[in-house]
């Protein structure tokens, strides 16, 4: 089972090291297919007289009894979320991006569990996802969403590959940018209205990340399970400290969902100048506390 303070994306086989970042991005372009939606095989006329049935893989479409809360979510954008579906079990699975264990429960645990995040979300809002994975909560909020101006931040190549490929195949070009890098090197190219991040890292660490990246006034929403509350009580001291106010847990999907999603937020109320990496002090040796400012 997906353990949920670390999301369904898995570090799986194969999964290679970052390279040198890579921002902007690059978008390598490789078709996506959607299985039961390419072109039909031609038919002979004693073909068009039998029904044909298009037999959609495990979770391309919700389970019968969350259907309606699926298209509640989605409204009429449910046509798009269900491409999206069929991306994750069909090339997900095989590219080794989501569990095969997460079909069944695709809908449910990931993408309504996502879209129910945009109740915390204005309209027109500017929104940086880091560590998409294969697009959780980014592409999910977009798919939802198609006011929103996303970027997704993504260090792995075979994530930020799928990343590009499936913005294409689902046309969300006008709304995404997929940029290859760590978040933590991000920081001075852009900044967004909103930061969301969903499994990434325990709460210091993804608000050093994080916060840098955020407009002051703006939040970052930390997409928690179970120990969201516990996150709070012990890093609440360094979030203060890296520029962001009191950290508030929030029930996403009350009453649509069971459990809620939990959603950490964190309002940016400073801009806080980041501690120098280690072996960086004025002195050029490491073991320096801090940066030197100059001028
Ligand atoms: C467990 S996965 C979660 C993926 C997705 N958010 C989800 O909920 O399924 C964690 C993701 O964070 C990415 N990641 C790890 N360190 C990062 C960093 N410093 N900056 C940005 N992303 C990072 C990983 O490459 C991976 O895709």
């Amino acid at each position: 089972m997906t353990n949920p303070r670390y999301g369904a994306g898995d570090l799986g086989p194969g999964e290679s090291s970052p390279g040198p970042s890579s921002f902007p991005g690059r978008r390598p372009r490789r078709p996506i297919s959607f299985p039961g939606r390419t072109a039909p095989p031609s038919r002979t006329p004693s073909d068009l007289a039998v029904p044909q049935v298009v037999s959609q893989p495990e979770g391309a479409l919700p389970p019968s009894d969350f259907e309606s809360v699926a298209r509640q979510v989605f409204g009429d954008r449910f046509p798009l979320a269900a491409d999206f579906a069929r991306l994750l079990v069909t090339d997900g699975v095989v590219r080794g991006l989501i569990g095969p264990r997460e079909a069944p429960r695709i809908w449910e645990r990931h993408l309504v569990n996502c879209a129910v995040v945009s109740e915390m979300i204005p309209n027109g809002a500017s929104i940086t996802d880091v560590g998409s994975g294969a697009g959780l909560p980014g592409i999910v909020l977009a798919v939802a969403r198609p006011d929103l101006h996303i970027t997704l931040v993504e260090p792995l190549a075979r994530r930020t590959a799928f990343l590009t490929e499936a913005v294409d195949a689902l046309g969300l070009e006008s709304t995404i940018t997929v940029v290859r890098g760590r978040a933590e090197e991000a920081a001075g190219n852009f900044r967004a209205d909103i930061v969301t991040a969903r499994a990434v890292a325990p709460l210091d660490r993804l608000a050093g990340w994080c916060l840098p990246l955020t407009e002051v006034g703006g939040r970052l929403l930390a997409l928690k399970g179970a120990s969201a509350v516990d996150e709070v009580a012990e890093h609440q001291a360094v979030v203060a400290a890296l520029g962001g106010g009191s950290p508030q847990v929030r029930l996403c999907g009350t009453g649509l969902i069971d459990p809620p999603t939990t959603v950490v937020e964190i309002v940016k109320e400073r801009d806080v100048v980041p501690p120098a990496p280690p072996g960086r002090n004025a002195g050029g040796r490491s073991g320096g506390r801090g940066r030197t400012r100059r001028g």
